[in-house]
């Protein structure tokens, strides 16, 4: 036990012939929101589903919060998948009713705080909403378990900028000081001023990995401008 929310030896996830994550090693401590960043198909979304218990047959070692892959470390990750779960027809209520029924952790007093700053009401229904509309509902549950660690991927794709600031403004809302927040995006430049650390993957590995203040500092470059230029350095 080394007392970090993440630790993660020599991770090697394959499908076929293919390796999705190629014994990758990763720590990461408590207290920090962590930008999850890299190219398409260089393996983030593959990590969050190894780290939140969805997905069997990998080599290596994880612990979450101090347990191995299993219930334990299940019952202390909250994952917010990149697609819509939950059902069209279901009206936000129900939605509510369904991850207090589920998550023994889920706050439902925090999630009705996230609803209503979110601008929405507990009897819209699902299949009536807008895309990022869909996002706030499902950040406001995942967001309102009492985990140690949540992963977060891609949770501001596909809105518009105003309502990226909202969502960005709900996910910090009440998050504890003693838990991890890694998420994955593709939208740097919006999430860096929120960023206490980054993870930059390529090729199922992680490329490079730091605090954000260091990283800035030291290269004299904003975390999107040296996001670019390593993605263009390695790519040659
Ligand atoms: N179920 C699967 N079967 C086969 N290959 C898969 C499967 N899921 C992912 N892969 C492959 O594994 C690699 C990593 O995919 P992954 O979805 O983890 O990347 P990503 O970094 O999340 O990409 P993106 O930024 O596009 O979401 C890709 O080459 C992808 O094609």
């Amino acid at each position: 036990m080394t007392g970090n929310a993440i630790e993660v030896r020599g991770l090697t996830k394959t499908y076929g012939s293919l390796s999705a994550l190629d014994a990758l090693d990763l720590s990461l401590p408590y207290g920090q929101v962590v930008g999850l960043l890299g190219e398409n198909g260089c393996g983030k979304t593959t990590l969050l589903k190894v780290l939140a218990g969805l997905l069997q047959d990998h080599e290596g070692s994880v612990e979450i919060a101090g347990a191995p892959l299993g219930p334990e470390s299940k019952a202390r990750v909250s994952f917010l998948p990149d697609v819509s779960f939950l059902p069209d027809g279901a009206r936000v209520a129900y939605c509510l009713d369904l991850y207090g029924d589920f998550f023994a952790d889920f706050d439902r007093a925090r999630a009705e705080d996230l609803i209503g700053f979110f601008g929405l009401e507990r009897s819209m229904r699902l299949g009536q909403m807008s895309k990022g509309m869909r996002e706030k509902v499902q950040i406001a549950l995942a967001m309102s378990r009492k985990a140690r660690v949540y992963l977060l991927d891609e949770p501001i794709s596909g809105v518009d900028p105003a309502a990226r600031d909202v969502i960005v403004q709900g996910i910090l809302r009440n998050l504890r000081e003693d838990s991890l927040l890694l998420i994955s995006t593709h939208l740097v430049h919006d999430l860096e001023p929120v960023l206490d650390g980054v993870v930059m993957m390529r090729h199922g590995k992680v490329l490079l990995t730091g605090q954000v203040d260091d990283l800035r500092a030291r290269h004299n470059k904003s975390i999107d401008q040296l996001f670019k230029e390593v993605y263009s350095w390695s790519a040659n």
